[in-house]
């Protein structure tokens, strides 16, 4: 399995007191799988995202990515799995803008010491940016400006890619190209892959749903 949750519960502490979000939530997913993580607003899913992306850790439970262990790595530990072994895309498309496409699409394969050349220019050609790797973020359009996004995510081949609402800031066509490229690059990766999203339609493009409720699976 690529990600196993285990009972997991998360508490965050509010002015108003203590807020149980995740009230015991278990769900497996093995490599290749696809799973949209629905759910209202407030029930928990970018907690359960951030959980699964060692962002931040469970109040108690079990949360296993790749093999191993969050409860028993330390900061430096989860660092190196986000790095190598797990991809994150937000709505946001946090490109760094001080570095045009092509060092953005590269960035992270670098740090993780997984730069393939071929790979680079696959993915650069499958994600229609070969004409834009010269350009800065901010000359870039939003369903680009995500696609980019996508590309540097998928240059590390994580085997694990944990999707916020990646296309909740497109509008439909665009979002829906985008979407059909990132699914077809993470099935080719063989990558697992976790996303939230608030659209029924979107969560059939996928092998699974599970749906949130308050905190715990319905
Ligand atoms: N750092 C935090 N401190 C306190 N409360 C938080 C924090 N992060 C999230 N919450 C609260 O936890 C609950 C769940 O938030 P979460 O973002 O996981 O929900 P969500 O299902 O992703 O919602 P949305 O669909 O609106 O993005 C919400 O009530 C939110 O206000």
């Amino acid at each position: 399995m690529v990600l196993v949750l285990d009972a997991v519960t998360k508490v965050y502490r509010t002015s108003e007191g203590p807020l149980e979000v995740l009230k015991g939530v278990s769900l497996t997913l093995a490599p290749q799988q696809t799973m949209a993580l629905t759910g209202e607003s407030g029930s928990g899913k970018s907690t359960l995202l951030h959980l699964a992306g060692g962002l931040d850790s469970a109040d108690s439970g079990v949360v296993h990515v790749a093999g191993e262990d969050l409860a028993h790595l330390d900061d430096k530990g989860r660092a190196r799995l986000r790095r190598g072994s797990v991809g994150l895309i937000f709505q946001q498309f946090n490109l760094i803008p001080s570095l045009d496409v092509r060092a953005n699409l590269a960035f992270h394969a670098k740090l993780a010491e997984r730069y393939d050349t071929a790979w680079q220019a696959e993915l650069t050609e499958r994600l229609g940016l070969g004409a834009l790797l010269n350009r800065y973020p901010e000359q870039l359009s939003g369903g680009q400006q995500q696609r980019v996004a996508i590309g540097r995510t998928l240059a590390v081949r994580p085997k694990l890619v944990l999707a916020d609402e990646p296309t909740g800031n497109l509008d439909e066509a665009t979002g829906d190209a985008v979407m059909a490229l990132m699914l077809s690059l993470v099935r080719d990766t063989g990558a697992a892959l976790l996303m939230v999203t608030h659209s029924p339609r979107l969560a059939d493009m996928l092998d699974q749903r599970l749906h949130l409720r308050a905190g715990r699976v319905a």
